[in-house]
């Protein structure tokens, strides 16, 4: 998608062929820096500190810094130790492990001195089939709001949760990429804008997004969307997820349970988008079985923002000596979905309505 008119990916390879680039989300909005990961450490504290985020992204950074492992290290043990260093960055989105495993796999039926370029090949087809995967979720997803539009004969308005992005993915996004299809091809859209504590992707990530490709937008506090759904003032939710279980339960970023719920008691259809490798066919019951990552307290307790100099400052908004908790998902479970908007089309939430799209699937479960 566009930053300034120029189309950007949120990773590429770099010109040398031998490091990948990728955008600085963590300086976003006010500053666009682009940084350059040359090793496995520099990919596992990119994924780590957010530097990139977003569970598409994270599994293909993390496929790029397998490659980047079989530089220093393409015997057995290397790839068995930077593919365990990886998937210790994050634990919640299961993009990561997918990746590894496919790109690990890969590699052990070769050479060693083969490895670093079958892997570095092997994780931009990660990418493009990302892009793939995106761009079709857009076809699909945009039908639901082009549908509503003729239904209600007015624009529609999506609630969103987090940054499901283009920034979250390789490219278009997921929860956004309806958005931005339905934009394009002249339906008129509007989106409220979680700003999603305790990290703001909302505020900071999807209000960049929508801002740079003209979308109408709002930016609201977590805290409104309730409200603003019991006064019809929102037509439809849709979200990302960062795991899906095998009956449709879906992880997402901290407070898109909340949304679900209100959307249920205000009877807003309320969606998830997903590329299939956000699916974990092994697990069936989100609530009790999805690993939720903690984060560091300070992501509560402090906020970083602009100041009127253009510098930027850390302030502490938490009473002192308060404890403090920081889980950074939450499980919606399959019941609250309408449904499922994935790259193969648009499913119900349950277990049928998977396997429906994903056939391949029925033998294993
Ligand atoms: C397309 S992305 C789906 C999710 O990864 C997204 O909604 C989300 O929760 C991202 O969380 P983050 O902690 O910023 O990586």
């Amino acid at each position: 998608m566009n930053i300034d008119g120029k189309p950007y990916r949120t990773i590429f390879p770099d010109p040398d062929g031998e490091s990948v680039q990728v955008i600085d989300q963590t300086r976003l909005p006010f500053a666009f820096e682009l940084k350059r990961l040359a090793t496995l450490d520099d990919a596992a504290v990119a994924i780590r500190t957010m530097i990139v985020r977003g569970a598409p992204l994270i599994g293909v950074t993390a496929a790029y810094g397998l490659a980047l492992a079989m530089r220093a290290d393409p015997s057995a043990d290397g790839i068995d130790r930077a593919a365990a260093t990886l998937a210790a960055t994050r634990p919640t989105a299961i993009n990561l492990r997918w990746a590894l495993e496919r790109v690990a796999a890969n590699l052990r039926q070769i050479e060693p001195h083969e490895r670093f370029v079958r892997a570095f090949a092997e994780a931009g087809r990660i990418a493009e089939e990302d892009v793939a995967s995106c761009r079709a979720i857009g076809a699909h997803g945009s039908r639901l709001i082009a549908d509503l539009h003729r239904a209600k004969g007015r624009p529609i308005t999506v609630l969103t949760h987090c940054n499901a992005g283009w920034l979250a993915t390789v490219d278009w996004g997921t929860a956004l990429a309806p958005i931005y299809a339905a934009h394009e091809a002249g339906v008129p859209v509007r989106v409220l804008v979680d700003e999603t504590r305790p990290r703001n992707q909302g505020a900071a990530l999807t209000a960049f997004e929508l801002n740079g490709h003209g979308v109408p937008h709002t930016v609201i506090s977590d805290n409104a969307g309730g409200h603003l759904m019991q006064h019809g003032q929102v037509d439809l939710c849709i979200v990302g997820s960062d795991r899906t279980t095998a009956s449709g339960d879906v992880c997402n970023k901290i407070g898109t349970y909340l949304k679900a719920l209100a959307a249920r008691d205000t009877g807003v259809p309320f969606y998830a988008a997903l590329p299939f490798s956000t699916i974990d066919w092994t697990l069936h019951d989100g609530v009790k079985e999805i690993p939720i990552e903690e984060r560091d307290g300070r992501e509560v307790t402090h906020l970083t923002g602009r100041l009127p100099d253009g510098g930027f400052a850390t302030v502490e908004v938490v009473s002192p000596g308060s404890p403090v908790a920081n889980p950074a998902f939450d499980v919606t479970p399959a019941r609250l979905v309408t449904g499922l908007i994935t790259e193969r089309g648009v499913c119900e939430a349950t277990p049928e309505g998977l396997l429906g799209l994903y056939p391949e699937r029925r033998a294993a479960a």
